[in-house]
């Protein structure tokens, strides 16, 4: 079953019910309908950033490639529109919910009790010598919080803190697990930990952070 069929109705249900004046100045953030042309797009454009990273193409193949590349923001410019009406990042059946910023990975568990995601680094995430760039797994981590405070019911907030232990190389091109939950809460602050594994069961990172419920109004 599709993460969108078997989550959406409790995402959706826990946006409607939140009382939106907690929400800082956040905009609302309600989940995307698209077809399955977008998928495609965000899947080749993550492929091309891959090739981008990892090909050391002709002068006259890297002209054309710059003129194609060009023709496409002449193409997609003009439906440029406010930060939470774009798909990207709303796209909940997508890996990285169809945001190209986010880890291209999958959520397959989300509810009160925690969040669980499965993916992988690309080539597009390397640091050195076949590890993951280690600036990558805070964003992983990071974006798991807050779909796991607002899995949770917690109200948007933002990250205060957050600790990474590295404990080993995080591998490229092999399928990885997240899972984390909320640990305590005390009146704004939201506890939240996490650990990354390999197959294998193997600790690769874990972490924890300090999410601060929004004021009214604030950024
Ligand atoms: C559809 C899919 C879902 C979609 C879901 C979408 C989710 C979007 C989530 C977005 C997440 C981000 O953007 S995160 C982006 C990265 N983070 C940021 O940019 C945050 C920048 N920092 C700030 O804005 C601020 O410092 C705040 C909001 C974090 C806190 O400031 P504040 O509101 O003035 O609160 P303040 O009084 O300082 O602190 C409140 C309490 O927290 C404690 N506290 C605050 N900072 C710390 C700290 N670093 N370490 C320890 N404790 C701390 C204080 O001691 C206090 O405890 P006590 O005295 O009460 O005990």
């Amino acid at each position: 079953m599709r993460f969108e069929e078997r989550y959406g109705e409790a995402v959706t249900d826990s946006a409607g019910k939140d009382d939106y004046e907690h929400h800082g100045g956040f905009p609302r953030y309600t989940p995307a309908e698209v077809g399955p042309e977008y998928g495609r797009l965000v899947d080749a454009l993550r492929t091309l950033q891959d090739l981008a990273v990892s090909t050391a193409p002709t002068p006259e193949v890297i002209e054309d490639a710059a003129e194609r590349v060009e023709a496409l923001i002449d193409l997609l410019k003009p439906f440029a529109v406010p930060e939470g009406e774009q798909p990207a990042g709303r796209v909940l059946s997508l890996p990285g919910r169809g945001s190209l910023l986010m880890l291209p990975w999958t959520v397959e568990k989300f509810d009160a009790e925690g969040v669980r995601s499965r993916g992988m680094f690309r080539r597009y995430h390397l640091g050195g010598n076949g590890a993951a760039h280690g600036g990558t797994l805070p964003l992983l981590f990071d974006d798991l919080f807050g779909m796991i405070q607002h899995a949770y019911g917690r109200p948007i907030s933002r990250t205060a803190y957050l600790h990474i232990n590295y404990r080993k190389i995080t591998p490229l091109d092999t399928e990885l697990v997240v899972e984390g939950s909320v640990d305590k809460v005390e009146g704004r602050k939201t506890f939240i930990s996490a650990v990354l594994k390999d197959r294998e069961g193997t600790v690769l990172a874990d972490c924890e952070a300090l999410m601060v419920q929004l004021l009214k109004g604030q950024p």
